[in-house]
Formats: C-alpha cells, sequence, structure tokens
C-alpha cells in the first residue's frame, strides 16, 4: 500500500503556492512554456520556487522549447523534475540531465506501451488527453478505462481532474499520482483555495491510501 501523491501545476501565485503547500501537495508545477496561459517568466518562478519547502518537488513543465530556454530554466530556478508536454524526442528529454516525466497524448496514442518504450529513461509517464501537438492544461479529461494496467514506471494521471471525479479517476486508473490544473481554479493559472482544499478532501475521502500500480 502506498499513498497516491498529489501535483498541483500551474500555479503562479504566492498565495496559491503556499495554499498548496499547507494542503500537503507532493510537488507544485511552474509552467514555463510560453505557449501556455500559464506561462511564468524566470523572476516570478524563481520567487515562487524560493517558496516551496524542502520535501515539496518543483516540477517545471514545457512544451516543445528551444534547448536554450531549457538550460536557462534549469540553471535559474533549479527544478527537481521536469516534465514534457510535448513531441520532444528522448534524446531531447535525456540531452538535459535532469530526471523527466514524460507527458502522453492520448487523443492521438493507441499504443502506449511503444510510446513508453521510446522513452526508457523517463523517470515516470502523465497520461492527459490531449492530442499530439495539442496542448495540456484543457479541463478535459480521457477514457480512464484506457490506462495500462502496467506501465513498468510511475503512472501520472492528469486531464480534467477535479473534487467531483477524483474518486471515480482513483478506481479506474490507480495511478501513482494525480496532476490537477484547471479543476483547482477559476481562471488560467488562478488557483482557488475552496477548490484545492475540496480535491483533497475528496482524495481523502476515496481513500488516498491504497493499492498503486
Ligand atoms: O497548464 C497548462 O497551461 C498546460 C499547457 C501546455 C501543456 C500542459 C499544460 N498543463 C498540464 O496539462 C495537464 C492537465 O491539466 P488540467 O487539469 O486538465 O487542466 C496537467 O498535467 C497540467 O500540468
Amino acid at each position: 500500500m502506498s499513498r497516491v501523491r498529489v501535483k498541483f501545476c500551474g500555479l503562479t501565485r504566492a498565495e496559491d503556492v503556499a495554499a498548496a503547500v499547507a494542503l500537503g501537495v507532493d510537488a507544485i508545477g511552474l509552467v514555463m512554456t510560453r505557449r501556455s496561459k500559464r506561462f511564468v517568466d524566470l523572476e516570478a518562478a524563481l520567487a515562487l520556487r524560493a517558496q516551496v519547502p524542502p520535501f515539496v518537488a518543483t516540477v517545471v513543465l514545457l512544451l516543445d522549447d528551444e534547448p536554450a530556454w531549457v538550460r536557462e530554466v534549469i540553471s535559474r530556478v533549479t527544478p527537481d523534475l521536469l516534465q514534457f508536454h510535448g513531441e520532444e524526442p528522448a534524446d531531447y528529454c535525456t540531452g538535459f540531465g535532469l530526471r523527466y516525466l514524460k507527458a502522453i497524448p492520448m487523443a492521438s496514442v493507441d499504443n502506449v506501451s511503444a510510446y513508453t518504450q521510446r522513452h526508457a529513461q523517463a523517470a515516470g509517464f502523465l497520461l492527459d488527453s490531449h492530442a499530439a501537438g495539442g496542448q495540456g492544461g484543457s479541463g478535459q479529461a480521457f477514457d480512464w478505462t484506457r490506462v495500462p494496467r502496467e506501465l513498468g514506471r510511475p503512472l501520472v494521471l492528469a486531464g480534467g481532474l477535479n473534487a467531483d471525479n477524483v474518486a471515480e479517476a482513483l478506481r479506474l486508473a490507480s495511478p501513482y499520482a494525480l496532476d490537477v490544473s484547471s479543476g483547482i481554479e477559476t481562471a488560467p493559472g488562478i488557483k482557488n483555495s475552496e477548490k484545492m482544499q475540496h480535491f483533497m478532501q475528496a482524495l481523502a475521502a476515496a481513500g488516498a491510501d491504497r493499492e498503486l500500480r
């Protein structure tokens, strides 16, 4: 038995980081691709990162970004983990020398295990509802019965999660971790403390301590 981990992603405000940490999240996500409405620049990311205490991970989300930008983000923000959400090939992802999650666009991937084999060095896989070439963070869920039983790596479930569906997500997908953004906000990048709290309460009520894959 193990506890389901939680990442709140797309935080842009100090008060939202403080609320997330107080609620006991395992990771916060900073979106540092300029394509996103939740983009935070280097100065903002540095300030938010400085607020994150030990034992809470800082994950930086990128999407088909220029390597020079990725290197600058790594050296300035010092994230614990990268999350590549685009069509980045394995040699690009491994080239930065930092552990990474690879997002899998479930709307356009039929064979998940073939996809994971191309990213043998990924620390884990994040299954999201978008199609290749599209963006995540849409608040849309995919069919969770499509989540494979065995990935051989930690599986992070994302896409349209909220307090109302988290129990069903756990039941159908048994993920290692949950990643939520739209479901805890009032507008892109503006998190809502009540929604954050409701999400964590719903997770606890659903039994966050469970057998995981
Ligand atoms: O949050 C964004 O703006 C974003 C932009 C580009 C790619 C991914 C993005 N977010 C990630 O998408 C998933 C699902 O989010 P949601 O809960 O459906 O809003 C999650 O991993 C976000 O971190």
